[in-house]
């Protein structure tokens, strides 16, 4: 499958600082990968490298298989960005700000009412956007970076500061944007999103990457424990390390049908991030 991103070996200096050392990293067409890492640890310094924005010291990378060194603006019909609220206008209907935009991108305006359907905006579409909810305004920015159907889109915190049943309704929405084949590449400091949402995380301290790979698998890597949380239906919690003692008495449970609820204890992704890098994400 192509890949829709691929950095290999990205370095970056400003001065004295190192802020990016050896990042790699692909996406393919359906994937969300999650770039985490706490403030000042590259994520935006890597989409403004990718978007041809800044040049990077070292190392290469390539967009929708061209060198990022070497795109000019009509890369930006094939890619969506959402950084913040910035370049909504304000006292432009919600359906005009998405009308100015199918103009400037070529996308008939028959597409606009589908897609507020979608981020659920119709209620919304005469309303000036400078008096949407914080929740709207972020379905909004999303809608306009969708409009034109990218390949690959950029994600930077979709959902801080949003409260949860907003945040959710985002969430469905890039998990059908991946299912449409999207590539999405997602920064978030949240890892509770990050490991519902993503194919893949790279987990980035200090400019490196400390750890890549599934949510799942990244968990499993720090599982050394290996622990069994059990309810039973006497309300009775325990908590068993795995040995095979262990596993006769959850047999022995499960013949005589008293476990209400079982569940292995591998480390979230806070916690390996913690273990990896001594830090807390937020
Ligand atoms: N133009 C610049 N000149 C000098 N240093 C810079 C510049 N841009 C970023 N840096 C430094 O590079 C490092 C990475 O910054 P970057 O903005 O990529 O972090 P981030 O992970 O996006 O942080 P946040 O989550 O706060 O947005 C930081 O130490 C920052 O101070």
């Amino acid at each position: 499958m192509e890949e829709l991103l691929k950095l290999k070996h990205i370095g970056k200096r400003f001065k004295n600082k190192e802020a990016l050392k050896d990042i790699n990293l692909q996406i393919r067409p359906g994937e969300i990968v999650g770039f985490l890492g706490p403030s000042g640890s590259g994520k935006t310094t890597t989409i403004k490298i990718v978007t041809g924005q800044l040049r990077q010291s070292k190392g290469e990378a390539t967009i929708l298989g061209r060198d990022t060194q070497k795109i000019d603006e009509k890369i930006y019909e094939q890619i969506g960005i959402v950084t913040d609220q910035s370049g909504i206008y304000e006292e432009f209907s919600v359906y005009d700000n998405l009308l100015l935009f199918a103009k400037l991108l070529n996308v008939s305006p028959s597409e606009i009412d589908r897609l507020l359907t979608r981020v659920g905006l119709s209620e919304q579409k005469k309303q000036p956007a400078g008096k949407l909810s914080k929740g709207q305004g972020q379905r909004l920015v999303l809608a306009r970076a969708v409009l034109h159907k990218p390949k690959l889109l950029f994600l930077d915190e979709p959902t801080s500061g949003l409260d949860p049943s907003t945040a959710l309704e985002i969430h469905k929405l890039l998990l059908e944007l991946k299912q449409s084949g999207m590539g999405i590449f997602l920064t978030t400091h949240n890892m509770e999103e990050a490991t519902k949402l993503c194919d893949y995380v790279a987990l980035l301290n200090d400019g490196e990457i400390v750890e890549y790979g599934t949510p799942e698998e990244i968990c499993l890597r720090y599982n050394a424990e290996k622990r069994y949380r059990i309810l039973l239906n006497t309300k009775e919690r325990v908590v068993l390390d795995h040995c095979s003692e262990t596993s006769q008495q959850i047999q022995e449970w499960l013949n005589d049908n008293v476990i209400e609820a079982i569940h292995s204890c591998e480390p979230t992704l806070e916690s390996v991030f913690l273990t990896v890098t001594g830090r807390e994400l937020q």
